[in-house]
Order: C-alpha cells, then structure tokens, then sequence
C-alpha cells in the first residue's frame, strides 16, 4: 500500500512539474514571447496609423505605392487604339533572342586574370560550383581596386588552402567553414527568416521540441528541479548570457565573448583575428545572444538590447551565417540580402523590414556596395566583416562603403595569417618573427589606442601598416589619424627600425 501510495505521489509530482513547465512563464519564456512580439508588434502599429493607406502586412510597404511600384509583366502588353492591357499569346514570347552579353560592372579590379582563369578551368565543373566562384571572386574584386596587395596573395590557391588546413587540424578538429564546403558534403539549403511567417513557424517548432526535451529530462530523472532556461553567467555591467550557450563554449571562446564585451562598453570596435575554425562565427553570435537575452539599456542609442545587426561576408558563406544563428540562438530573426537568400521581393523592403524588426541582415561585399543609399538610412547596431581583411585596401571602393556607417560598434573577423613585407626584414626564423610582428603590432596599436581594442591570435596584417591602418580607421575611425599621418609617424619608422642600418630613435621605435 505504501509503496503504491509513494509511486503515485511521485507521478504526481511529475504531472505538476510537466504541468508547470507547460503553463508558468519563466524569464526565458517572456524573453522569447518578447522576440516574437517585437516581429509582430511593428506590423499591427503601422496598419493602425496608416488609415487609408493600408500597408503591406510583410514589409510594412503602402500597398498604394506598391501599386505605382507594378513591375513590367513580359506577357502584358498595351493596345495602342484603346490603352487597356492586352495578354500577349504566350506561345509567341517563347521565341529565342540572340543571347545577351553580360556586361561586368567596372569596379577597377584585375578582372582579365579572373576571367582567363575562368576559361581554364576543369570541364567538369558544375555550372552552380562556377557560378560560385565567379561571385566570390568578383567580391574579391570589390577590394582590389588598381592595388596590389603584396605578400601571400602570389600564393597558388592550393597551396594557401593546405596551408590553412595544416593551422586548422593542428588547433583543433573543427572544421573551417570554407573546408566544409570543399569538401562537398552538400548540406540542406536553409530557409532564412526574411518573411515573417516562416520566423514564427521556426520559433514555434523549436518552442514545441525545447519542451518535449524538458518532459524526457524531467521523466528520466536528469533535469528533475533545475530550471536551465533561466541559468546564465554574469559579467560586470549586469551582462548576461545563457548557460545553455556559456558551458557550450570552449575556453578561449569565452575568453573572447567577455573581450567583446568589454569592447563594447568602451563603444569601440575590435579585430577578431583567431585563426581559420576556431569559431569565430561562434564567438561573435554567442556575445550578441548576451547583448540581446541582457536587454541592457543603451544610452547611446535610447533603446534596450540589441537592434539591427548588419553582418557582411563573402556570398559563400551567407547560408554558414544563418545556420550557425539557428542552431546557437533560433529567437533569432535572421535574413539574407542575396539572391540566394529566400524573399523574393524589393531589397529595400527586406532591409526595412528587419531593421524595423531588430533583426540580422546577412549581406555580401556586394550587397553593401550595390543598397548602400538605403542601409545607410537605418541606425544599425553592430556591423560585423566577415573576412574582414577585403577592406584592407584603403582606396577599394568597399572600403569606403562599409566606412560610412556611423556605429561605434563594428567588428572584423580575419582569418588571415601571411607573410608580411615587414616580417622578411626579421629574422628567418618565422615562428620568432611572427611573435615579434605580432608583439610589435600590439605594442605599437596598444599605445595609440588602449590595449582594450586589440585581440589579435593570428594576424590579419598580411601586407603591412597601409593595410592595418585601413582596418583601424574602420573598428575606430580616426584614432590612428590620417592615412599620410600614420604612415609618416609610424610605419615609416615601424619598417625602418628593422633594418641594421636603423637610426637609433628608429630602432627604439621599432
Ligand atoms: N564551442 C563549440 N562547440 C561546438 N561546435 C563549435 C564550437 N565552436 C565552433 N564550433 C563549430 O565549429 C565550426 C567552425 O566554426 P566557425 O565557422 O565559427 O569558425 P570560423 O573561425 O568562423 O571559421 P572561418 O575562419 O572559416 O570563418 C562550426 O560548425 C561551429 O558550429
């Protein structure tokens, strides 16, 4: 009988445990409720103030202009005699034109080399696997300019591309995300959040599984009193971040989310510059999770939490984006400004639509130069390079684009670690000369700057102060001065010191 009664009330405590989980709302609950709330919230607000003129419920367009905004039907043409549309015999629009001439846009680049590359390449190859790499080399273009960058870029491509291998298996077995792509596991296209619906369709599909797995813990014993959801480590400033994310995290990991941090208290930007798969992908969607999850009031910009987010990359990598953002935070709503995203609409509607949202525009180098009138109307919260080194070229016209947005908290991530033309002035030793550039580097900076804004474990300097003057002038335009200015005062010296024939002052500088 007693053993009866004490099963029965264990039943009973689980009931109200799964009863509770099911109906209380925890902190993470509301935290959750909220982002979704956010998303629909903007839309309802404008249909209510807009009167007569009803808006888009997707993108918060006027459906009057988008009535202006009607695109050309091919199949639709006008009667000359009465003005009404007529529907063209869809049998006869079938007919073949001669084929089109694609013309490139002139972005002042080494396109000949590319395109007799091009030419060269295996018959094989896939039309999609070419198309991929005529985009990212174009957006390679993006940055080049009439520069020519020195060092590793001479580098065959294979050679730079075992190179970075060798760094990645020797650090760790996580793979890098350009290796996972070579190596050809096609992996599931993923459906970003550019339309609402799918957002919420997402969210709640995670909402039903999450609880599922809390019912299996709590029937098995493994999660019978801790609430996880609402766990989460604290820093200074009351910065929070989840422990379901903060344990997943390796060491360094957290070494650097508590860097960004305190970056961002500084209202400075920084270079994250760990080398090839360590995950810096990881890092940077970790710090924003505690950035948003904290929902820390902003003075700067008024608000609490995190507000739109622009991250740019290379176009291979846009899709790595929003997985990566599904699987560590799915509250997230992330879009991509791309053809190989999912909406299918006005860009301009999407960038409007996510900036009102808070949300994560994923962009290519492209991307930002070709919407750049319309995303520099919006007051983006982060600006993240992905491959950040491509505006290495103080003169490329990326350069300049991506130097026009005014938030003091931008962030680039490099993986490039390379020869230097400083670096062949040192000793032949390249593990000494490595330390040295990269002791020199961080001395120098570090007295300019503060040591706060500076994080580098491999180097992206791969072709000398120009280069690292032109990613300072971007995470924190201005501090090193002019361009003519840091070269005369600094980089002139910095060189010269190395040399035997250096100059007392010289070589103290150095
Ligand atoms: N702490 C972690 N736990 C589990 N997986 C991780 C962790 N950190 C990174 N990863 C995984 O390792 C892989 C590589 O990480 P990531 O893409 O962030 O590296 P990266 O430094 O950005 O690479 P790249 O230089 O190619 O851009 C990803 O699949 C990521 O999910």
């Amino acid at each position: 009988m007693e053993r009866r009664s004490s099963s029965t009330s264990i039943y009973d405590l689980l009931q109200k445990k799964i009863a509770k989980c099911e109906n209380t709302l925890g902190k993470f609950e509301k935290y959750l409720q909220d982002q979704i709330n956010k998303q629909k919230y903007h839309n309802t607000e404008i249909s209510s103030k807009s009167g007569n003129s009803v808006r888009n419920s997707q993108y918060g367009v006027p459906k009057k202009s988008k009535a202006n905004l009607r695109e050309f039907n091919s199949d639709e043409i006008k009667d000359d005699k009465s003005g009404k549309l007529k529907t063209k015999n869809p049998l006869k629009s079938r007919i073949l034109h001669p084929k089109r001439h694609w013309k490139e846009k002139n972005l002042g680049s080494i396109t000949s080399e590319i395109e007799s590359d091009l030419h060269k390449a295996a018959p094989k190859t896939l039309l999609s696997e070419k198309t991929a790499f005529v985009t990212s080399e174009n957006e390679e273009m993006l940055s080049g300019s009439e520069y020519i960058p020195s060092g590793d870029e001479n580098v065959s491509e294979e050679e730079m591309e075992t190179k970075k291998n060798c760094i990645t298996s020797k650090k760790n077995n996580v793979p890098s995300k350009k290796r996972r792509e070579k190596n050809g596991k096609k992996s599931k296209r993923v459906i970003d959040d550019s339309y609402l619906e799918n957002y919420i369709k997402r969210i709640q599909k995670w909402k039903k599984e999450r609880l599922k797995e809390k019912h299996r813990k709590i029937l098995s014993g493994e999660d019978f009193d801790s609430d996880e959801d609402e766990e989460f480590e604290r820093f200074e400033g009351n910065y929070k971040i989840p422990l379901s994310i903060w344990n997943k995290l390796f060491k360094y990991q957290r070494v650097c989310v508590k860097w960004l941090w305190e970056l961002h208290c500084q209202q400075c930007g920084g270079i994250l510059g760990d080398e090839m798969g360590l995950g810096k992908t990881v890092m940077v969607i970790s710090f924003l999770v505690g950035l948003s999850y904290s929902g820390l009031f902003d003075h700067n910009r008024g608000r609490k939490g995190l507000g739109p987010v622009l991250i740019v990359s290379p176009a291979t990598v846009l899709q790595q984006w929003v997985k990566e953002f599904q699987q560590w935070w799915p509250p997230f709503r992330v879009a991509i400004l791309h053809d190989s995203g999912g909406f299918r609409g006005k860009k301009s509607a999407l960038i409007h639509n996510i900036n009102e949202h808070d949300g994560i525009l994923i962009s290519s180098y492209r991307g930002i130069v070709d919407h750049l009138k319309v995303l520099l109307n919006y007051d983006w919260h982060y600006i993240i390079l992905d491959e950040g080194h491509k505006i290495r070229n103080p003169e490329a016209q990326i350069t300049v684009a991506v130097k026009r947005f005014q938030t003091p908290h931008k962030l680039i991530l490099s993986a490039h670690v390379g020869a230097s033309p400083i670096r062949s002035s040192f000793s032949s030793d390249p593990l000494s000369t490595n330390l040295t550039l990269h002791i020199l580097f961080h001395f120098h900076i570090s007295q300019v700057c503060g040591n706060a804004c500076f994080h580098l474990k491999g180097s992206p300097i791969q072709n000398g102060l120009k280069e690292l003057w032109s990613l300072f002038d971007f995470i924190f335009p201005g501090k090193l001065g002019t361009l003519s200015v840091f070269l005369q005062q600094f980089a002139v010296p910095i060189t010269q010191g190395g040399y035997a024939n250096a100059s007392k002052l010289e070589v103290k500088v150095y």
